[in-house]
């Protein structure tokens, strides 16, 4: 496909996400119609498709309209590139420009040039102070893809060897001693011999830095209890825990045993958490604000009634697990929010109501960190 194919691919693309479809079915509905698309044709639109709805209202402003073609004339605007050049209607570019396609003459809104909600605006700026403006700005672009290496089969350099073996190239992240960044071929990650040996597992650097940051797990009896795919379950378990992982939705933990035999890692399932545990990890449901690179769809669809109803599903979740952390044992909780609204608030509300319980280390990363935007604070309890 020529690059302005792509281009019109993509507008398509958009102008189906817009009346509401998920992103990633809308790409995967296209693939099926369009199956002349190589792999790297399908690549590169899905990075248009994502870098668009990430900046959709400052491409919205660029391009002069809110469509899919609005959004990607934005996007060749925003990088420097002219539109016409590509826009020429031949073969199967984009139509040739008319005066409706003239960037918005006005001068871009905070919340515009932010790629911010206007209501979400103050609730962020409450919770990131100063850093607000550049956290906004580095989430509208892509994030880096990370991978944690199971320490219980290879150390870090061995791991580096084996994925540059498949030509996947990697370097230390600083915010785990477990953690990797892929510079070049993620995308033959999930057929290298590093990830199929369960040497290495696709992890956010900031959930490593999460279970990083845990002392004594070695041994520990733990109960995850929103274990979903188990990617801090396994990361737990890679570090000696006795991992046990639940979830209110049992089908959301299928891969688990997979994954946990690939690590070679053995987790307990349980749909009806029993027991009391040396530590409770409540990775609970949130916003995920803090992972708007990766599902900016979420950016745009969150409200304030849903971010209302998330704090008391939060709350409730955080009351229930409490009873599993036996006397003088720890629970975690941890969100991939940025809003305070959904984690000092939440824990703080907690540890004041109920008597025997302290709040201990809190940890809060941003995208500026080069991970995922992540909470976590660990609440103790009374022996
Ligand atoms: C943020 S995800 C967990 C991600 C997972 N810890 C990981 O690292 O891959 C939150 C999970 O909480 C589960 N959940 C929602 N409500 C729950 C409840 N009341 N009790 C337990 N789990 C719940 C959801 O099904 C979802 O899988």
């Amino acid at each position: 496909m020529t690059p302005g194919a792509r281009l019109q691919a993509a507008i398509d693309i958009l102008d189906t996400i817009l009346t509401g479809k998920p992103a990633e079915q809308a790409l995967t509905n296209w693939g099926r119609g369009n199956r002349f698309a190589g792999s790297k044709d399908r690549a590169a639109i899905r990075d248009h498709v994502f870098d668009c709805l990430r900046c959709k209202r400052s491409f919205a402003h660029l391009g002069g309209r809110a469509d899919g073609r609005g959004l990607v004339l934005g996007l060749l605007r925003d990088a420097g590139t002219d539109p016409a050049a590509l826009f020429t209607g031949q073969g199967y570019a984009p139509a040739p420009l008319t005066e409706a396609d003239a960037p918005n003459p006005a001068p871009m809104p905070r919340g515009v040039a932010l790629d911010c909600p206007d209501w979400l605006l103050p609730a962020i700026t409450h919770s990131l102070g100063p850093q607000t403006d550049d956290v906004l700005r580095a989430m509208r672009h892509r994030a880096p893809v990370f991978l944690r290496v199971n320490l219980a089969r290879a150390t870090r350099a061995d791991a580096v060897a084996l994925l540059a073996q498949d030509n996947i190239a990697t370097r230390p992240c600083a915010l785990a001693e477990t953690a990797l960044e892929v510079t070049e071929n993620a995308r033959r990650l999930r057929q290298s011999r590093a990830f199929t040996e369960g040497v290495v597992e696709l992890q956010d650097a900031a959930s490593q830095a999460v279970i990083a940051a845990l002392p004594d797990l070695a041994g520990a009896r733990v109960l995850d209890y929103c274990a979903g795919g188990g990617g801090k379950a396994l990361a737990m378990a890679a570090r000696g825990a006795d991992v046990t992982a639940h979830d209110a939705d049992a089908t959301r933990m299928q891969d688990i045993p997979e994954r946990a035999a690939r690590a070679g890692a053995a987790i307990t399932l349980q749909t009806q958490p029993n027991g009391l545990f040396d530590l409770v990890l409540t990775d609970v449901p949130c916003s995920g604000s803090g992972t708007w690179r990766r599902a900016p769809q979420a950016k745009w669809a969150l409200t304030p009634e849903r971010l209302t109803q998330l704090a008391g599903i939060q709350r409730s979740i955080l009351r229930q697990a409490w009873d599993h952390v036996r006397p003088g044992g720890r629970l975690l909780y941890a969100t991939c929010s940025l809003l305070d609204a959904e984690n000092s608030q939440i824990v703080a509300g907690f540890t004041a109501d109920t008597a025997n319980a302290t709040l201990g280390a809190i940890q809060r990363l941003t995208p500026l960190d080069g991970g995922d935007g992540f909470f976590s604070a660990i609440i103790l309890k009374e022996s």
